[in-house]
């Protein structure tokens, strides 16, 4: 039976589960479009996992609803868990067998028809062919991961749902595993990904930002960015931790962070924010422009927000 057709790839609205008496998913709704890279960012243990989990039909939420490559996520989940590829955060294969090896493995567990034929074009498909004899154990931290990629590719999904896939990774096979991911999502085939990555968060078509279990944020990086409403400087000069710390308790600035020799200063009342800049840097002979808030300034807000709001509610 063919799948039923659907405007996105995940559309799932108002879902929440609790583990005990901890609410840890608020009323979660997104939608992912088909050939979509949409980017799942948070702190640790702010619900990425268990909302990924709930969208594929793994875990039953407590009450919501939605749908995941046109499937039920509650009354449909065999059908789903059977089309979609998902990547755990810790991916386990046998050290003592090769490329090829382990996927035949992952292809007999699933038992695959035509098991050779998928190995085949998994490895191909993935840069791996190459390598298809070499034993896992032996291999970098960027390789393994792209044969976890080729493990959940094997059955051909139309969605993966990636959970912080490259923990771990050093950045240049970060780099090449995006570019993979770019060329799948050429190919219609959609992604959600989660990760703590701000360089991999640009690289996402859409986002969403969660903590405690509630999306705080959600669009393109730039409707993120504009959605806080926040006006940016940066400050040059010396002692910025110290300054930092002053400048936290003027009018107008609602966050400083230090990013290497420039301090940035964020607030959402821009014209007090503009005029305590302007005294700073004539009181102290700094160096200050206006900048466009930047995705990382704004997740930084988010988060320090949620908890200041959530540490109040404990
Ligand atoms: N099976 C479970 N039983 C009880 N609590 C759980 C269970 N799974 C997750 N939790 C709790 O739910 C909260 C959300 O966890 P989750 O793994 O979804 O977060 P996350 O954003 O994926 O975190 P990380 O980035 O660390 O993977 C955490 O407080 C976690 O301890």
């Amino acid at each position: 039976m063919s799948a039923p057709r659907s405007q996105y790839a995940i559309d799932v609205r108002k879902l929440n589960k609790h583990f005990g008496d901890k609410h840890v998913v608020r009323d979660v709704s997104l939608q992912v479009g088909h050939g979509e890279i949409f980017g799942f960012l948070g702190p640790n243990g702010s619900g990425k996992t268990t909302s990924i989990r709930m969208m594929c039909g793994l875990l039953t939420p407590d009450s919501g609803s939605g749908t995941c490559l046109g499937y039920d996520i509650i009354r449909e989940s065999a059908q789903i868990k059977r089309r979609v590829g998902y990547m755990t955060q810790r991916f386990s294969y046998w050290e003592d067998l090769s490329i090829r090896e382990n996927l035949d493995f992952v292809a007999r567990v699933y038992q695959m028809p035509n098991r050779k034929e998928a190995v085949n074009r998994a490895l191909e498909s993935l840069g791996l062919a190459s390598r298809a004899d070499q034993l896992t154990g032996a291999l970098s931290g960027g390789w393994k991961q792209r044969l976890a990629l080729a493990a959940c590719m094997l059955h051909e999904p139309r969605l993966l749902l990636l959970d912080e896939p490259t923990a771990g990774v050093d950045p240049n096979a970060r780099r090449e595993f995006w570019e993979e991911l770019h060329r799948l999502a050429a190919n219609g085939i959609s992604v959600l990904v989660s990760t703590h990555y701000m360089d991999e968060a640009e690289r996402c078509h859409k986002l969403a930002y969660i903590s405690y279990g509630t999306l705080l944020a959600q669009g393109t990086a730039s409707e993120v960015t504009a959605s806080q409403n926040l006006a940016t400087w940066v400050v040059y000069g010396e002692h910025l931790a110290v300054l930092s710390e002053q400048l936290r308790t003027m009018p107008g600035v609602d966050q400083t962070v230090v990013f290497g020799s420039a301090l940035h200063v964020s607030g959402s009342d821009h014209e007090a924010l503009e005029t305590t800049i302007n005294q700073i840097s004539k009181d102290k002979a700094l160096r200050a422009e206006q900048i466009e808030t930047g995705l990382e300034d704004v997740f930084i807000y988010l988060m320090k927000r949620s908890s200041d709001s959530n540490g109040a509610m404990r």
